[in-house]
């Protein structure tokens, strides 16, 4: 049996996401390098998780082997309990498009639609009707504030306003899980807070888990919980910053 099955009790159905072992190897030149040393690690549900750490720590490279988009040189990771390095890649590309929201750090707009069909783009991938995905997605930028830009090109738009557009792409298909990469990084205070309001409104319920890679300590109090990263480890595991950051 799986070490990960071995721990797995009533409370590990709370999980989000489960990480046992996780390592991860880069080949740079002759030299390999590990980022990640053994990540066991439980997100719960229901909760608002910041990911900090120095720059080269290794976030990047963590949430992106928990939102299954690149796979651990070593380890286990379940979401929501599914095993999801054991699923097929067309099983892993299904089970990201039905269960995970990304926010990434450029925001990857299309840049010759406009922004409601940008932000439609998760609900066509499923295989929604144009329309009606055009329409939620509308819906979805009138909760950001930003609904009057809807017919704008990726272009017409401010930076703020392009970023409000990912975060709708993101959230649109009420993705049990949502990973952001610096979501108020380009934002000042006041509109940073509403992101993340926004985020703990829409993204965060009982079955539900949003997980945000940040530098901002602007709004590490708004965290229910944060894990602190150093050389591929985790270092801190606290409802706060430990003491002297
Ligand atoms: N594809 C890759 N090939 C080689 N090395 C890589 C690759 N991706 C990441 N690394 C290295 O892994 C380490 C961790 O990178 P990662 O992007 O995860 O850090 P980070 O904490 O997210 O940094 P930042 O805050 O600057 O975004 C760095 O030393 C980086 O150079």
């Amino acid at each position: 049996m799986s070490p990960l099955h071995e721990t797995a009790t009533d409370e590990a159905v709370s999980n989000a996401i489960s990480t046992r072992g996780v390592t991860r190897d880069f080949e740079a030149g002759q030299q390999t390098i590990t980022v990640l040393h053994g990540i066991d690690l439980d997100v719960r549900a229901g909760e608002l998780t910041f990911l900090v750490g120095e720059s080269g720590s290794g976030k990047t490279t963590l949430i992106s082997i928990m939102c299954g988009i690149l796979y651990p040189t070593q380890g286990e990771v379940e979401v929501f309990g599914t095993d999801i390095y054991g699923l097929s890649d067309t099983e892993l590309v299904n089970f990201r498009l039905q269960n995970i929201g990304f926010i990434f750090q450029q925001y990857n707009l299309i840049p010759s639609i406009d922004a409601a069909s940008n932000a439609a783009v998760p609900l066509i991938a499923q295989g929604m009707d144009r329309h009606e995905a055009r329409r939620r997605a509308t819906e979805m930028l009138e909760k950001l504030n930003i609904a009057d830009q809807a017919s704008k090109l990726p272009s017409q738009l401010s930076g703020g306003q392009q970023q409000r557009v990912a975060i709708a792409r993101a959230l649109v298909h009420e993705p049990r899980l949502v990973v952001c990469d610096e979501p108020t990084a380009a934002l000042d205070a006041r509109s940073g807070r509403r992101v993340m309001d926004l985020l703990r409104e829409v993204a965060v319920a009982e079955d539900r888990s949003v997980i945000i890679v940040t530098h901002d300590n602007r709004i590490f109090d708004l965290a229910d919980r944060i894990l602190v990263l150093e050389d591929g480890n985790i270092i801190h595991d606290g409802t706060e910053m430990p003491d002297g950051h």
